[in-house]
């Protein structure tokens, strides 16, 4: 590793394995004496199966009992099932994602959800969350939050884990992430190699100063980790970033077409990024349907919105004036 990155890996990375080594009556301090305010944003398509226990855990935990977190919002992108109707009832708020800034249209993809949830937000500090996550992730949000309320030089926290891989009622305890092992750090390394200490540059979970975020475009679909943080690089620098090994993280795994498509999207940021125009902004995968190979082509040109900070509508008072 270049020794700039090694430094930053050194002194950046904290770790919050679990709630027990977290000191929350120090965070809840750090919060009163900051007068922070904390969003929680869960981006939601069809998450109906996991989105109601993961609300209930963090609305109970950081909402009831510890109040760390003042907005708790489901932002529904386009979901055909009970995804918004769970997550009500289980304590969040939810917005439907073409309902905020409606005078902006809908796109499609996971990276608009987020830019919408931080419009219909209010928090100073704000936390993403994935909504399909397994198991016990109380400690996730607490855990991001940490190094903001600690040190005011730092802007932005990315979420690091180990990741296994549950595919087909087998688990490979390692072998989670394979857009981020096979497409996106390679990439990283190879054009900003100060970002090789990211354990997880494409893990959904993050948070950051809202005074950071609003400065930066949102790649609309799966682009937008690996755009917000060459973009946060740029903005704000690598000593502002920081890292948080929050344990192990467990979700719902998407196929390999899928994840093709997911690593045509990472490219494409990255592509744009460098300076690089995409060519066709097309990813064209192959199926064999017994008599020969059928080709399917998917877009996966960057489409991404503008820094927040220079919407008009955002300038207005946040909530009614913005949802709906
Ligand atoms: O159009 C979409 C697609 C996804 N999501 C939500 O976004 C989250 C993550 O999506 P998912 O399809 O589960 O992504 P992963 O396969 O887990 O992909 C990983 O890698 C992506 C690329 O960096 C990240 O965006 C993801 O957060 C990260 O978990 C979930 O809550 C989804 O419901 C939306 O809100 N809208
Ligand atoms: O971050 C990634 O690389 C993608 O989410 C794929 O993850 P998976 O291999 O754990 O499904």
């Amino acid at each position: 590793m270049r020794p700039d990155a090694r430094a930053w890996f050194e002194s950046r990375t904290t770790s919050v394995p679990s709630l027990d080594v977290l000191d929350l009556e120090g965070l809840l301090c750090a919060k009163r004496r900051g007068q922070h305010r904390v969003s929680v944003v869960l981006p939601a398509r069809d998450e109906a199966a996991t989105v109601g226990g993961l609300i209930a855990d963090l609305h109970e935990q950081w909402v009831q009992r510890t109040p760390l977190v003042d907005e708790l919002l489901v932002v529904d992108s386009d979901s055909t099932d009970a995804t918004a109707a769970v997550a009500r009832a289980a304590g969040a708020d939810v917005v439907a994602a073409a309902d905020v800034l409606p005078g902006h249209g809908s796109r499609p993809g996971k990276g608009e959800a987020l830019w919408k949830g931080l419009a219909a937000t209010t928090g100073d500090l704000v936390v993403f969350l994935d909504a399909d996550l397994l198991g016990d992730v109380r400690h996730f949000v607490p855990g991001l939050l940490a190094p903001l309320l600690g040190d005011p030089q730092v802007e932005y926290v990315k979420g690091c884990y180990t990741r296994p891989l549950e595919v087909g009622g087998t688990s490979v305890p390692v072998g989670g992430g394979r857009v981020t092992e096979l497409t996106a750090r390679p990439l990283l390394n190879a054009l900003w190699p100060e970002l090789a200490g990211f354990v997880q540059p494409l893990g959904g979970e993050y948070a950051g100063r809202r005074s950071a975020l609003e400065q930066v475009p949102f790649v609309s679909g799966y682009g937008v980790e690996v755009g917000l943080l060459v973009d946060l690089l740029r903005l704000v620098g690598l000593a502002a970033l920081a890292q948080v090994d929050l344990g192990v993280r467990r979700h719902i795994s998407q196929g390999q077409e899928a994840l093709g498509r997911m690593a045509g999207q990472v490219v494409s940021t990255v592509l744009a990024r460098a300076g690089r125009e995409q060519a066709g902004g097309l990813l064209t995968q192959f199926r064999h349907d017994g008599a020969g190979f059928e080709p399917h082509s998917t877009a996966v040109a960057v489409d991404e919105r503008p820094p927040l900070a220079t919407v008009p509508e955002y300038r207005a008072p946040l909530g009614d004036a913005v949802v709906g």
